[in-house]
């Protein structure tokens, strides 16, 4: 697959974690396959036998990942090239990486991982995760054919009063859309705290060239709890 064949619009976060009602890769598989009956044009998996349950599933393109904890490193995003080169072996067509600028494991600069990946496996469309648009910006600059804004809001400086225009952690980061798509020319995906059509909406007027939504389409125990706790006032 090329970059430009990347369609505009909605992508899919299909992810459970161990503690979470949903963990089964046959599942991931069928929540891609709704996501592609409903018009989705990418689905975003993440670990090795999801990504492979998903395959079976679908033909929309997949941005998979594998989440890895290395002691002592915040990133977890696919941070090693091992891990790059996991996913790479399922046939994902998009590999999405931390590009934050914190130090990945083994001692590596996000530089050098980054850069690595792209002699390794000079075909792979890379996704870089980031928090920042100076994050971004670098990203690009090292080659990276996508950037998301996957980690705004996460990274210890951008959680913080640091950065003000975060009031609340439940917001989508709109500002850093239209501030990437202001400065790069590769398409940049809006992700993280979109629930609905609504926040997508806004986040394309910003200039999205996609939008992924997770946790309000595939994490059916929030979706519950956020209706739930907004019927509280009513019951
Ligand atoms: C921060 C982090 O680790 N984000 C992860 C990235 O793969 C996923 O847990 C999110 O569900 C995904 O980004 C979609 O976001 P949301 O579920 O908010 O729509």
């Amino acid at each position: 697959m090329k970059v430009e064949e990347l369609k505009k619009g909605l992508i899919v976060s299909c992810q459970a974690t161990s503690e979470e009602p949903m963990r089964n890769s046959d599942i991931m598989g069928r929540f891609a396959y709704a996501a592609q009956m409903g018009g989705a044009v990418g689905v975003r998996v993440n670990g090795i036998a999801d990504i492979l349950a998903c395959k079976q599933m679908i033909h929309i393109p997949i941005i998979g990942i594998v989440k890895h904890v290395y002691e002592g490193y915040w990133s977890y995003i696919t941070p090693t090239l091992r891990d790059v080169e996991n996913v790479y072996e399922t046939g994902a067509e998009i590999i999405a990486v931390d590009a934050t600028k914190l130090p990945k494991p083994e001692g590596k600069t996000t530089e050098e991982l980054l850069t690595s990946i792209k002699k390794e496996f000079p075909d792979v469309i890379l996704m870089a995760d980031v928090s920042t648009l100076e994050e971004g910006l670098a990203a690009v600059e090292l080659g990276c054919d996508l950037v998301s804004t996957t980690l705004a809001g996460y990274t210890e400086y951008t959680r913080n009063d640091a950065d003000p225009r975060i009031v609340e952690l439940r917001e989508p980061d709109i500002k850093l859309v239209k501030d990437l798509t202001e400065r790069v020319k590769v398409p940049v995906i809006a992700e993280g705290r979109y629930w609905d059509d609504k926040l997508a909406i806004e986040a394309f007027k910003a200039g999205a060239h996609n939008v992924v939504i997770g946790a309000g389409i595939t994490r059916p125990q929030i979706i519950t709890k956020k209706i739930v706790d907004n019927i509280q006032e009513y019951l």
